[in-house]
């Protein structure tokens, strides 16, 4: 199956985005005619240009305002159609859009489209070119594929086709079920548009707001299943006008964009095997079991800095590793890894970001299988020296450039930590009762958010939560949830737009780092506050006005809420159950714990707090004296 991308999704000039699409691993290119207008050479010149590079010319488009216009217009119309024709055939495209026509004075009437059409379509044939008509979701007279296809189907022409875009099919609600009954060699080319769910008027939704399959809310699984029900065995191709990505990193929106085809059709293999679509077979969506270890990359001080916060949470320095300065910090089934060797890829992002976390460890059936997945997805690959006594361990690249490796129960990774760490004799001290890894929260730039998490939706079986607003004094913070099946596996993406927030501004302290917060779950949060209390810990103290509006929108009964207070515990509620949160100090460039606990499956991350936590937060690097950006 050809992949293919217009030319209008990526930014650039044309050379760039020729050059960035190739390199993503596309072998086609819609060139979208305002690229080709401000291209300053020939339709030649454009046609050996995109050959040169390795791609080929899939459709031009889009040609505007065609069917059902009364003379004299629909005779200029024609010419204007023929001076395309040229200009097509000089640059070696053969497959035109013609897209519905929106021009006020637009005729209605089937069979006058498809006469329209039928005449264009000879003339198309006498020079070799194929003419295909999509309906746009706001055309004048038709602005429905079914209408569309039965426009083509009277037209009966063996130049004519239906062009399918599943922007404007699921944006209307129209049930992608009926493109089944359409014969497969009829249809010439297919695009494909995600968007998220927004109410607003479908022209502007779609010029502004589209995105890769897979980023949004429509159903284009479900659609492209339909198309592939027909024999479709033409290229699928991403039309993609988005703002974010018009100011984007090309490399990064073509990446993007192979990276939500190999996944749209892996899901449509996996939900449809009847129909037998040819391509790589890949591992299953992987189901992380959770967190194996976060490690974070420091210096001598940071590392002291940070074990006697550690300690203050109830953690003991566990092991120690064999040859390196590197130390492994537990409690239930947390694994904190705290590195400073002076060599290696720790030390490297230590200079880079300074203390941050620098690897995520995930639980996974299968390591080598996920990895497989993972680099399929595009995942950039890494690999360091493995000394003595070390093991390979499966990992690839994650968000801010930090690794993601990944632990499986084989003989060998379900060792990791006694064959290359030493016990180290246990200091006596008692745990605070923190169980496991709830989620991590990174932290990214707002413009990265759609790239991160079509990264982990589409290598794990995880679904996105909707997106959340965060409230900072200083700006918006958006958040994103996504989550394994069974809540094992929890991250939030927090895009921050502005430097001044708190993520912003952590952000670009670190230099891009990750993971700003690490949050552990108890099963006793009371419980845990008195310990950390005796352990010294100090929570981040909350305003008492917090307490006063809490009492006032919950019904909590006096002593619990005394206890809240005196532990800087905050609390929330959802459909099933309650939530409580204790945050410590930051360390580091703004990063922090946060303890929490989820009563009766509750299944949010105490978004309703977050502006106060924020404040609160502000407050404590102010007390601190640390000065405001
Ligand atoms: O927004 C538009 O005008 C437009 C043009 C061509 C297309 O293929 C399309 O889906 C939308
Ligand atoms: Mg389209």
């Amino acid at each position: 199956m050809k992949t293919s991308i217009a030319t209008v999704t990526v930014p650039g000039n044309l050379r760039e985005k020729l050059e960035t699409i190739a390199a993503a691993g596309f072998d086609g290119v819609e060139i979208f005619e305002q690229d080709f207008v401000a291209y300053d050479g020939s339709p030649a010149d454009v046609g050996n240009l995109v050959r040169d590079i390795g791609l080929e010319i899939t459709l031009f488009q889009p040609f505007r305002d065609f069917e059902g216009l009364p003379d004299p217009m629909r005779r200029k119309a024609f010419d204007r159609a023929k001076r395309k024709f040229d200009l097509m055939t000089q640059m070696g495209a053969d497959l035109v859009l013609i897209c519905s026509n929106t021009h006020p004075q637009a005729l209605g009437g089937i069979d006058r489209a498809a006469d329209d059409l039928r005449e264009l379509a000879e003339i198309a044939a006498t020079r070799d070119l194929r003419i295909g008509y999509e309906a746009l979701a706001w055309g004048r007279h038709v602005s429905d594929h079914r209408d569309a296809w039965e426009i083509v189907r009277r037209v009966n022409h063996p130049n004519a086709g239906l062009i399918l875009d599943s922007f404007h099919t699921l944006s209307r609600n129209i049930d992608p079920n009926t493109i089944r009954s359409i014969p497969g060699d009829k249809i010439f080319f297919v695009q494909l548009g995600d968007a998220p769910k927004i109410d607003m008027d479908l022209l502007y939704w779609s010029r502004h707001f589209r995105n890769m399959p897979g980023e949004g809310d429509l159903d284009v699984t479900g659609f492209m299943r339909a198309v592939m029900a027909t024999g479709y065995s033409g290229p699928i191709s991403l039309e993609i006008f988005n703002d974010q990505f018009r100011g984007g990193t090309p490399r990064l929106v073509a990446v993007d964009g192979h990276r939500s085809l190999v996944n749209l059709m892996d899901q449509v293999r996996r939900a449809e095997p009847a129909l037998k679509i040819p391509g790589p077979s890949l591992p299953a969506p992987v189901v992380c079991d959770g967190v194996a270890f976060i490690e974070f990359t420091t210096d001598t001080a940071g590392s002291e800095r940070l074990g006697n916060l550690l300690r203050s949470m109830g953690f003991q320095h566990a092991r120690q590793h064999i040859a390196k300065a590197v130390s492994v910090w537990e409690q239930g089934d947390i694994r904190i890894v705290i590195n400073t060797d002076p060599t290696g890829f720790a030390h490297s992002a230590f200079v880079m970001h300074g203390t941050s976390v620098c690897d995520v460890g995930l639980q996974v059936t299968d390591a080598e299988a996920t990895r497989e997945r993972a680099e399929a997805m595009g995942a950039e690959p890494f690999s360091q020296p493995i000394g003595p006594g070390e093991l390979p361990v499966p990992a690839v690249r994650g968000v801010g450039g930090s690794v993601m490796h990944f632990i499986d129960s084989s003989p060998d990774l379900s060792q990791i930590w006694t064959t290359e760490f030493n016990a180290v004799a246990p200091a006596g001290r008692a745990s605070a009762g923190l169980k496991r890894i709830d989620h991590l929260a990174q932290t990214m730039n707002y413009d990265e958010m759609l790239s991160w998490s079509l990264f982990y939706t589409s290598i794990f079986d995880t679904k996105r939560s909707p997106m959340v607003d965060v409230v900072d004094p200083d700006g918006l913070v958006r958040s994103q949830a996504i989550q394994g099946p069974g809540g094992n596996f929890r991250l939030t993406l927090n895009g921050a737009e502005s430097h001044r927030t708190f993520a912003g501004r952590h952000l670009a302290d670190s230099y891009g780092s990750a993971v700003q917060h690490v949050a552990f779950a108890t099963d006793d949060i009371f419980a845990t506050s008195q310990s950390l209390r005796r352990f010294g810990f100090e929570p981040l103290k909350i305003s008492d006005n917090y307490y006063d509006d809490l009492a006032a929108r919950f019904d909590i009964d006096e002593d619990e809420l005394a206890k809240m207070k005196a532990g800087s515990i905050l609390f929330d509620m959802d459909e099933n159950g309650a939530f409580y949160q204790v945050y410590s100090r930051t360390f580091g460039e703004g990063m922090f714990f946060e303890i929490i606990q989820r009563v009766a499956g509750y299944d949010g991350y105490g978004g309703p707090n977050a502006p106060f936590r924020v404040a609160a937060q502000k407050r404590d690097q102010r007390a601190k004296g640390i000065p405001k950006a």
